[in-house]
């Protein structure tokens, strides 16, 4: 299989973005590949929601060149799947039906959507809930429909915000750790962003780091924790060293963006 694919499934050549008179990112030029799970981390303010948005079509950069399976987006892209830190969901809509949302969108029949949102409930562990409306689930137990709903939609990408961080430490580690087993099984293209370290060498392939505004990225770090993974790989020595490793340039750039708001 090796090789058949060699367009990169994102490329960011020579980006840059300016709100007003602000440069938000600087020069980034950034190539993932096809199944690749890469975190990225930075301080507050860097930019990174920004790349995600700028990846989704949501908004689009003001040097440089972003590609997407090739092409340049020309508006919001559907082979790209969000989930945002607030659990974006359909209030008035079951569980099932937020979930087969986007393959009605797409004209599947309606056994059929059924099917592939069981398919999904079950993945997220939410059996028993496919009836439920979103007000009447948790804050995990929403994300978990968010992020079904994303899959059912089979994009080429998927794109995290931040997504665990409205939740409590426990729900975060199940979740984060039901999001493994979901790569380990599917090897979709990931981009997630999150500000815990932890976080991202548990979830991650790949991992960047970014400096304060401007953002651009100042280590590209390979994460060779070997899946399959849980938390106890926290435990070992590996996981020790790489932290300590990003802890440094992440906290270099913390205290320089504190600097800059100051
Ligand atoms: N639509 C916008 N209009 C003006 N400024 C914006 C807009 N979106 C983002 N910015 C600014 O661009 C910079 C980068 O924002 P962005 O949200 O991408 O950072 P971030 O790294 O995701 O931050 P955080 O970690 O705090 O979520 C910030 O200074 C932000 O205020």
């Amino acid at each position: 299989m090796e090789g058949l694919n060699q367009i990169p499934v994102i490329q960011f050549t020579n980006v840059s973005k300016s709100y007003g008179p602000m440069l938000a990112l600087n020069d980034v030029t950034l190539t993932v590949d096809e199944g690749e799970f890469v975190v990225i981390v930075g301080a507050s303010g860097c930019g990174k929601s920004t790349m995600l948005n700028m990846i989704a079509g949501f908004d689009e950069p003001t040097k440089g060149r972003i590609q997407i399976q090739g092409k340049e987006n020309t508006g919001v892209n559907p082979q790209c799947g969000m989930v945002f830190q607030q659990y974006a969901l359909f209030p008035w809509m079951s569980v099932e039906d937020n979930i087969a949302f986007g393959l009605k969108m797409k004209g599947e029949g309606r056994a059929q959507r059924r099917a592939r949102a069981q398919e999904y409930v079950d993945m997220v562990g939410l059996r028993g809930f496919e009836k439920s409306y979103p007000k009447a689930l948790s804050g995990g137990m929403r994300q978990r429909v968010a992020i079904a709903r994303v899959l059912a939609n089979n994009p080429g990408v998927m794109l995290f915000d931040e997504p665990f961080a409205a939740l409590d430490a426990m729900t975060r580690q199940v979740l984060q750790e039901q999001l493994v087993r979901i790569y380990e099984q599917q090897r979709k293209t990931i981009l997630f962003i999150t500000h815990s370290i932890d976080e991202a060498l548990l979830l991650s392939s790949r991992i960047i780091v970014m400096s304060a505004r401007p953002g651009r990225i100042v280590q590209d770090i390979p994460n060779d924790l070997p899946y399959p993974r849980n938390a106890d790989v926290q435990l070992s020595d590996r996981f020790v060293e790489l932290k300590r490793h990003i802890w440094d340039s992440v906290q270099a750039e913390v205290v320089r963006s504190i600097e800059i708001a100051a």
